[in-house]
């Protein structure tokens, strides 16, 4: 049975907890709040899962693995400390990944911890087939992501535009993957994921829209190279609890930990 510590509890981080009962491999053991979020996460677990402890950093014995469904500033603030005490990691927010020198210190953590760090794919596909692709070499990568108006609020796309009047699509950002990741935190982890995967976050062009004609999260990868090409298209449906984030990454999180619980990982 792997022990398991969640850092965040929010859209992503309970419906991983909801799908994880019962889980023969796996059993949640802790949750990572910030200190402002410990009595309404206590509350929400009293229901969810009694028992599980509610802290502000991974605790330092009793977990086997650690997952993050949190945001970008978890990374320095849990992941970094997990891996080099040599708690293996799991991570959702890629983009973080944009900030300069971010992924090196990750490496280096995890070196040190002597453990590994893994990137989920979050909502995105076909992470798999780009990074084979990237070994024979690859010469575009383009990534698109469309959703509903209401998913970028709070995000610079408020910026000079009423999101709300929109009546037609509306381009609200071209550009790369690492300014993407940065400026859309909570939108943009699959360009980062693209491109990590692919030709690196300066030469992977994004584009993000805001349709008021679609009711899903869509998201497409154009990809050429040596190996051929593919185009990708997926229409994630967003979680209730946050409309910028879709269920796959939810589904996509519990994959990851169930695989390092598997004997058989596929
Ligand atoms: N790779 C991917 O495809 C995707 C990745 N994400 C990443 O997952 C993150 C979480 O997504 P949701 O659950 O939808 O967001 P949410 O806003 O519903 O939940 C985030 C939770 O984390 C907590 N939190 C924030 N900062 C924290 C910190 N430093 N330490 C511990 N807890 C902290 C918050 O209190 C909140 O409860 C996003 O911000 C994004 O970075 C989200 C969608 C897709
Ligand atoms: O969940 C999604 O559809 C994608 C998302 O928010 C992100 O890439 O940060």
């Amino acid at each position: 049975m792997l022990r398991v510590a969640l850092i965040g509890c929010g859209a992503i981080g309970s419906s991983v907890i909801e799908l994880l009962k019962g889980d023969a491999g796996l059993a949640v053991v802790a949750v990572v709040t910030p200190a402002e979020g410990v009595a309404a996460a206590q509350a929400a677990l009293q229901k969810l899962a009694p028992g599980v402890q509610v802290c502000t950093g991974v605790p330092e014995s009793g977990v086997d693995l650690v997952v993050e469904t949190a945001g970008h500033a978890a990374i320095e603030e849990h992941v970094l400390p997990a891996l080099r005490r040599g708690t293996p990691c799991v991570v959702a927010s890629v983009g973080a990944l944009s900030a300069p020198g971010l992924a090196e210190k990750l490496e280096i953590a995890a070196i040190t911890g002597g453990t590994q760090v893994q990137l989920i794919a979050g909502a995105i596909g076909a992470i798999d087939a780009l990074a084979a692709a990237r070994i024979g070499g690859l010469d575009s990568v383009r990534y698109t992501g469309r959703k509903p108006p209401r998913a970028w609020k709070g995000t610079p796309a408020e910026q000079g535009r009423d999101l709300d009047a929109l009546t037609a699509e509306c381009v609200i950002f071209e550009g790369s993957a690492r300014e993407a990741a940065a400026l859309y935190p909570k939108n943009a982890n699959v360009a980062a994921t693209v491109s990590l995967a692919g030709l690196g976050l300066d030469r992977t062009l994004v584009r993000l829209i805001a349709d008021p004609t679609v009711a899903e999260n869509v998201h497409t990868v154009e990809a050429e190279g040596a190996f051929g090409s593919f185009e990708l298209s997926m229409r994630n449906k967003p979680l209730a609890a946050n409309p910028k984030t879709s269920a796959l990454t939810v589904y996509s999180a519990v994959r990851a930990l169930r695989n390092r619980a598997a004997a058989l990982a596929i």
